[in-house]
């Protein structure tokens, strides 16, 4: 039987920056960073650059962090970007001001890694869901941090069964300290739409071949190993687990 789908978005790429990976067909989304207080920080202008390259069925999504509307259409427009990933406190009225515009809007959410309020995190789930393309939950940035994202850092993947319930039908993307060798254990629990990752991918602050190869590699066996079970020499299939993302792939 075929492994479950699961979409990769590898984030924070430069505009030279090598895209042979994008042909692996569980990329489906890279990401730029438009927050210029970010070490991944990318002009609009120059991101053009690797946008042009990239094949049609991989997307563009631009990182965004409480920018006016006008500026993230113009930056939409400019960069040619698919997907605009709201980072900041931007309300559902900005989310749904620029879908008005014809953007896809993707709307981060900070789930904290301790001190935890699952109903918080469930209302602002529910919020979004009804303005938004996509949900993705990240981990709350550190505290003191200049920038809300791209820190390396999980949360409690344990909390996500009880989200997914709640967002079921709804794309969403889990984010936050995915690594080659932690994907697995994030797969097991549960399969979004899809995984986001930016630093566990890079070697040296940029983007590194072998660890995407080496990400995309763990995630097939994690899919793989989560809807087969070996039993004295013959494969079973077992029903996917609850938590199963949205329909939008
Ligand atoms: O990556 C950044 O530098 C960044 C800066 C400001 C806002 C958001 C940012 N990144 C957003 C992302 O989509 C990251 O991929 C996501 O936070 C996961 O990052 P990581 O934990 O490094 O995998």
């Amino acid at each position: 039987m075929s492994a479950p789908e699961v979409q990769v978005k590898i984030c924070g790429l430069q505009p030279d920056d090598d895209l042979s990976f994008t042909e692996h067909p569980r990329v489906s989304y890279v990401g730029f960073v438009f927050v210029e207080a970010s070490k991944r920080f990318v002009h609009p202008s120059s991101a053009i650059r690797a946008t042009a390259r990239l094949a049609a069925d991989t997307k563009a999504v631009g990182v965004f962090a409480n920018a006016t509307i006008d500026e993230m259409a113009s930056t939409v427009a400019l960069a040619g970007l698919d997907v605009a990933q709201l980072h900041g406190e931007e309300s559902p009225e900005v989310c749904r001001a620029l879908r008005q515009r014809g953007v896809k809007v993707w709307k981060a959410i900070q789930v904290p890694s301790e001190g935890l309020s699952l109903d918080a995190v469930r209302q602002d789930v529910h919020r979004y869901a009804a303005c938004t393309d996509a949900i993705l939950l990240d981990a709350k940035p550190p505290i003191g941090a200049s920038v809300t994202g791209g820190h390396g850092q999980s949360f409690d993947w344990a909390v996500l069964e009880q989200i997914a319930h709640d967002i079921a039908g709804h794309p969403w993307f889990v984010a936050g300290g995915i690594r080659p060798d932690n994907v697995d254990s994030l797969l097991s629990l549960c399969q979004p739409t899809g995984i986001d990752v930016s630093s566990g991918v890079e070697r040296g602050g940029r983007k590194n071949s072998a660890l995407i190869e080496s990400l995309l590699t763990s995630v097939q066996h994690a899919l793989t190993a989560s809807s087969e079970t070996i039993t004295c020499g013959e494969v079973d299939r077992v029903f996917p687990i609850s938590c199963t993302g949205g329909e939008d792939r």
